[in-house]
């Protein structure tokens, strides 16, 4: 089976309420795509249609080439987490791995695997209701990660977690993605996603408002400057303004540069024997390059 999520031209509506308004992307192995946008943009109803959990007005979900409802053996095509609060509470760990895995023809070895891999063997006799919000989200990963699946979703998965669970959630994320598996991860704060999507898929209104690789996000990313020091401001200024960059004076003796490489910078101020000190890249933050992507989208910013 293909590690892919197919989304062409979706539509869904509840009622008057338009939740998803046509949109289209890839999820694809090897990477972990984010899907990010303000609650209420629609990513959770886009995650229950791929999912089968809800049939959209239009357009189809792909989950390797077919619909989910037509995947003969689900939890060994997709591993999802949508709500780690539905476990029953009077539920020990361990059986409830074994009754999905049972309830899946999957051998019963799954399930200690996957508790270790999620750090819960030693509480897999415990009862879920006793666990924390990151145990359960640990169990729900567990019960992803079952049937050892090509592509997993994940919605929310940090919402509500300590520092410590984030850290261990992103290293996990990256992990899987790692090993070939197509990871579709949504947010509804891009900052989360820094450090673990390869790509991110924004949605704003039911409506895709960008789809691209992170790096590219970034590098293109108003955030991008360099800090030039020197002690000719004006002179400098004007040089670096002539060859296409906007420039703009932070202190009596520093200027941040967008628009120019630092190489071309140096090569520019040496050529017209100006002095200067070290040049400091600043890279754009994912926030910073999210920020600036969305500043024109009003309507969505308001949103937001
Ligand atoms: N079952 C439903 N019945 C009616 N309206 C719904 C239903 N599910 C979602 N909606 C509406 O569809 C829109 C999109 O909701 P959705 O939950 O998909 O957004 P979201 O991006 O996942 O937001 P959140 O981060 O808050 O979960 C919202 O206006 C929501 O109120």
């Amino acid at each position: 089976m293909d590690a892919t999520i197919e989304v062409r031209d979706l539509h869904k509506r509840y009622g008057r309420t338009v939740a998803v308004d046509g949109i289209s992307f890839s999820v694809r192995p090897g990477e972990v795509t984010g899907f990010v946008g303000p609650n209420g943009a629609g990513k959770s109803t886009t995650m229950r249609v791929i999912l089968g959990l809800d049939a959209p007005t239009d357009g189809t979900a792909l989950v390797g080439g077919v619909p989910y409802r037509k995947l003969r053996a689900p939890l060994r095509s997709v591993g999802a987490l949508l709500d780690a609060g539905a476990v029953h509470g009077g539920r020990r760990a361990h059986h409830h791995l074994l009754w999905m895995a049972r309830s899946n023809g999957l051998p019963r070895s799954r399930v200690d695997e996957v508790l270790d891999r999620v750090g819960l063997a030693s509480v897999a006799r415990r009862r879920v209701g006793g666990f924390s919000l990151g145990m359960r989200q640990r169990l729900g990963i567990a019960g992803a990660l079952l049937g050892d699946p090509p592509v997993l979703m994940f919605d929310e998965p940090v919402n509500g977690l300590d520092p410590e669970g984030i850290v261990w959630i992103r290293k996990l994320m990256r992990s899987l993605a790692t090993e070939g598996r197509a990871v579709f991860l949504s947010s509804h704060l891009m900052r989360e996603l820094d450090g673990t999507a390869d790509h991110v898929v924004v949605l704003g209104r039911g409506r895709v408002i960008a789809d691209t690789k992170v790096d590219e996000l970034i590098s293109t990313a108003a955030g991008n400057r360099i800090e030039v020091r020197t002690s000719k401001r004006s002179e400098v200024m004007t040089v670096l303004a002539n060859a296409g960059a906007t420039v703009a004076a932070v202190d009596a003796d520093v200027l941040t540069v967008h628009g120019l490489e630092g190489e071309r910078i140096a090569a520019l101020l040496t050529e017209h024997r100006l002095p200067f000190g070290e040049l400091r890249q600043h890279r754009a933050t994912l926030e910073e390059a999210y920020m600036d992507l969305t500043q024109h989208a009003v309507e969505f910013t308001a949103e937001a």
